[in-house]
């Protein structure tokens, strides 16, 4: 247990840690903030939800003198949601400092976006498209980046991003320090990440799985037909606080969103052909719980950290392992629990023992829920109501009535009732999805560089300890916690 008092941690930065509840450093900190600090390239890969943000963002505001007004820091991440999350997490980190992050991504305006860079930011958080377009239009300068960070590296060499991730890191400083982090390193990537580098050191936090073991993972084999009315069914014996869905395309993601609405769920869709605008408004309503479901592509499985999502479902098995152990690592996070549920056709059996074999974990067979099950589930909802008010005893104006009723029918009758009153009724509006066709091993990534799963492709990071403290932040289910941090967390887009 390292305390980041004994990392030489700057007093600023102390006082911000403290202010963000964070007690210990997780492993993955421990073990690469001071390399980080002594201006070492790292290679750092630990499981999903362990602080690898801050593992990066430390060391890179230790390097920044506040009072040039000059962008010193560069971090490149793949998604625009996640540029923002990042470029917030550094601010909170930063600012005690004075450190200044700016997010700058596609689908915000150019010239808002070349105004705010005028402003002098320290570091600049962005997605590779749009940060290219800056530098060819000569609308940054980044000539005096001396730390630049490559957050969930493999998939943007994954994603094809390697030219530009080059050309990027062409104009900044051959001097400069690169920090690259990822749950997931396929060695593949990881090799041609470290030409990148110079000499970098390696950190993978040793674990036997890649995901982490408070996330508890199940499968239901189901068919293609049923996939919808199982989900339903799920999600009413579950009762998520919070749930992601994570569809295959886009199409996938509206149809799923829409029959979730006929059914009477609050549930929004998020994918890459919606607005900007759109985009950040259905991901702010579920951060407050304004709605409790989000139905996502792949858009969605990096990196992005919702405190109080409880439940995942794949309700396509993902097209890889990495992918796989990315989405469900939307739950369980910060030592907090999670459950996450895939969908799998008799076809997909195969595939999902890859996936097992990949990431040395277990998932296990779940029953598919009836729909009494699921009644069941609704039902329980009420009874935990009832129990609630029963709890606070505040009834006395209701006892008069309540002995008329229990003249006229028998106690079970009128519980029943009440009951059915309070519960939600099942709506079971037909719904039929457009069907996807299953996923075979042999398919890869749309029929790109097929990757040698053999090898293990690397346990990303365990801490077995898991020791997350959070002064005065509890654990475990709590929409007041979800709600605290999405207002208080700064938007530097609006
Ligand atoms: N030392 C710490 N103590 C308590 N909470 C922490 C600590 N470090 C990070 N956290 C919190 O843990 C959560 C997960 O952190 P973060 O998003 O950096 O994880 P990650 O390792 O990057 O995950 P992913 O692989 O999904 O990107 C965040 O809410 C973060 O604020
Ligand atoms: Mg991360």
């Amino acid at each position: 247990m390292t305390t980041f008092n004994e990392l030489n941690i700057s007093k600023p930065i102390m006082k911000a840690l403290e202010k963000m509840g964070f007690e210990e450093a997780t492993p993955i900190q421990e073990q690469t903030i001071p390399l980080g600090m002594q201006g070492k390239d790292v290679i750092g890969q630990a499981q999903t939800g362990t602080g690898k943000t801050a593992a990066f963002g430390i060391p890179m505001i230790e390097k920044i003198d506040q009072n040039v007004k000059k962008i010193q820091g560069l971090v490149v991440a793949p998604t625009r949601e996640l540029a923002i999350q990042v470029s917030e997490e550094i601010h909170r980190l930063g600012k005690f400092k004075g450190v200044r992050a700016l997010p700058v991504y596609g689908g915000q305006h150019m010239d808002r976006q070349i105004r705010a860079l005028k402003d002098g930011p320290h570091i600049v958080v962005a997605t590779p498209g749009r940060l290219l377009d800056h530098i060819r239009r000569k609308t940054i300068n980044i000539s005096n980046v001396h730390t630049a960070v490559l957050d969930e590296a493999d998939e943007m060499l994954n994603m094809g991003f390697i030219d530009d991730i080059r050309d990027i890191l062409k104009s900044i400083p051959e001097e400069r320090q690169t920090l690259l982090f990822s749950a997931t390193m396929p060695k593949e990537i990881r090799d041609i990440a470290s030409t990148l580098m110079k000499q970098p050191e390696e950190v993978k936090v040793k674990s036997k799985e890649m995901t982490v073991s408070n996330i508890a993972q199940f499968f239901v084999e189901v068919h293609e037909k049923q996939k919808f009315d199982t989900l339903t069914n799920l999600l009413d014996t579950h009762t998520p606080a919070l749930a992601i869905i994570f569809g295959r395309t886009k199409k996938r993601v509206d149809e799923v969103t829409e029959g979730l609405h006929a059914r009477g769920f609050r549930a929004e869709g998020i994918h890459g052909d919606l607005t900007q605008g759109k985009r950040m408004s259905v991901l702010n309503k579920f951060k407050t719980g304004k709605i409790e479901i989000l139905v996502a592509t792949d858009v969605a499985a990096r990196g992005l950290d919702i405190s109080g999502v409880t439940h995942v479902y794949n309700l396509d098995v993902p097209q890889d392992p990495e992918s796989y152990v990315h989405r469900i690592g939307r739950t369980g996070r910060a030592g907090k629990t999670g459950e996450a549920i895939s969908f799998i056709t008799p076809r997909e059996i195969p595939h999902l023992h890859l996936i097992e074999k990949v990431t040395k974990s277990k998932i296990k067979r779940l029953q598919a829920p009836s729909m009494d099950d699921a009644r069941r589930g609704q039902q329980q909802i009420t009874v935990e109501k009832l129990n609630d008010t029963i709890n606070k005893k505040e009834l006395q104006e209701y006892r008069e009535t309540a002995t008329e009723l229990l003249d006229q029918y028998d106690s079970v009758t009128v519980v029943s009732a009440a009951l059915k009153m309070l519960t939600k009724e099942r709506r079971d509006s037909p719904v039929t999805l457009t069907s996807v066709s299953p996923v075979s091993i042999k398919g890869g990534k749309g029929g790109g560089g097929k990757k040698n799963y053999r090898g293990g492709g690397g346990g990303g990071g365990g801490d077995k300890r898991n020791n997350f403290s959070r002064k005065g932040k509890p654990a475990g289910r709590n929409r007041k916690f979800q709600n605290k941090r999405g207002s208080s967390s700064r938007n530097q887009d609006s």
